[in-house]
């Protein structure tokens, strides 16, 4: 029996994280959870999966949930609640699926503690990926990819040698305007843009996806994973999400791992490896899909794929500015502050006053962090 802790259970990969404890209680168990303001759910949560803590960000609504779960679990509240969540003493494995920074000082104390992670906060290696794989590495921590791309990666080198690989190929939907021109990108609204073409997922992740900076975070993402240099790293649009990425050795040998869009994939391989167990997912059926389509993707449209790519060229610090000024525009973007256009045209400029540094340590990165935010927030005033 594997005990886990799920970081963000209310959101998409946490309730499907549930789903898979669901089918594998047996195998699985939750010790922990934690949410940002849906109490509702967490306490449903609760009292199906009757953890040992419920953490919750909002101070105020952990105060409520505590009434409601009296003499039934211990309520935490805040940025401490959520840290001793992801640090609590019997959780062996820690599933990271809060979006954007706030997962990051959570995860590093899991890792502090020796808690195996199971990856799905892709923002946490982009803006610390330093930090986090020392400290993985000092402390004997596994990270298992959650993110269906790393997880295909993660699976076609199981039985490989790591020094054979020549480059990697992340594949990318397109997201739901891969068709548009440029004068069609500057009308796109926010509905439109949560509308993805083959995942159901979180606001911040889909979003990312239409701009294609999701696949920029997991090129950087994925340089950290698997400690690959930024030539090493492709991206190719494939509109169906079947072939979740594709790995190419020295011998011109490619391995591609392929499934129906669906994150209990991943998740379960996550928790379960190196076991790999029936679930209620459905098999994939080729002769039914028929055509599987390629393209290159296009940076010109797309800028923040190109902006993700020159941030892990200048390294050090800008990925974190990358990163910080992205939260940024995709909340603004979310409330109709800003156009689509207006996300990489931001970022590149707060980009453009960043001088990076080498190696930055977690204090530094929370400083640049602010930093980004900052002039992200006043670059979006003076544009809107
Ligand atoms: N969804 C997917 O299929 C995939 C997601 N990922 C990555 O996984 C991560 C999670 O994504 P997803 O599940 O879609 O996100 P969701 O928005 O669906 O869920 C977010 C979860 O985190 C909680 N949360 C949000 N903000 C905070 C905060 N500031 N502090 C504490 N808790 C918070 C939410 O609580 P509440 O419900 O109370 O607001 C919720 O439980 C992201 O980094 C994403 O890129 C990667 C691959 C696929
Ligand atoms: C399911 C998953 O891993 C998402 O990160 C997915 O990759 C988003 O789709 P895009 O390929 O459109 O970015
Ligand atoms: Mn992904």
């Amino acid at each position: 029996m594997i005990k886990i802790s799920i970081l963000g259970s209310t959101g998409s990969i946490g309730t499907q994280t549930l789903d898979v404890v669901r089918n594998h209680g047996d195998k699985i168990s939750v010790v922990a959870i934690t949410g940002n303001e849906n109490i509702d759910l967490l306490e449903k949560q609760a009292l199906e999966f009757q953890p040992e803590i419920v953490a919750v960000w909002d101070e105020k609504k952990a105060g409520e949930l505590r009434k409601r779960l009296q003499g039934k679990c211990e309520v935490l509240e805040g940025l401490e609640g959520l840290s001793a969540a992801a640090a609590w003493d019997s959780a062996q494995r820690v599933v990271t699926a809060i979006p954007g920074m706030a997962g990051l000082i959570p995860t590093i104390e899991a890792i502090k503690k020796g808690k195996d992670i199971a990856l799905a906060n892709k923002e946490t290696l982009v803006a610390g990926g330093s930090v986090v794989m020392n400290l993985a590495k000092a402390q004997g921590v596994e990270l298992y990819p959650v993110d269906s791309e790393h997880s295909a990666i993660f699976q076609c080198l199981i039985g490989n040698q790591r020094k054979y690989l020549s480059k990697i190929s992340l594949t990318a939907s397109g997201g739901p305007f891969r068709d548009y021109d440029i004068k069609q990108l500057e009308g796109v609204t926010v509905e439109q843009a949560l509308k993805h073409p083959n995942w159901s997922m979180g606001k911040k992740v889909t979003i990312d996806s239409s701009t294609l900076m999701n696949k920029g975070l997991e090129v950087i993402e994925a340089k950290w994973l698997f400690d690959l240099k930024t030539a090493e790293i492709d991206v190719i649009i494939h509109p169906q999400s079947i072939i979740h990425s594709l790995v190419e050795f020295k011998d011109h040998s490619s391995m591609a791992q392929l499934g129906e869009p669906d994150m209990r994939v991943a998740i379960q391989l996550a928790l379960l490896y190196p076991e790999r167990h029936e679930n209620n997912t459905k098999s994939l059926n080729l002769a039914e899909i028929g055509t599987l389509e390629f393209r290159k993707p296009d940076v010109n449209k797309f800028r923040c794929l190109k902006l993700a790519y020159d941030a892990l060229e200048a390294g050090g610090s800008m990925p974190v500015v990358l990163n910080g000024a992205n939260e940024i525009m995709v909340d603004k973007f979310l409330n109709k502050e800003i156009s689509f256009l207006d996300i990489p045209k931001i970022i590149e400029s707060v980009m453009n006053l960043h001088v990076p540094i080498r190696e930055p340590g977690l204090e530094e990165i929370l400083e640049i962090d602010r930093w980004a935010r900052k002039h992200a927030k006043e670059k979006a005033g003076i544009i809107s």
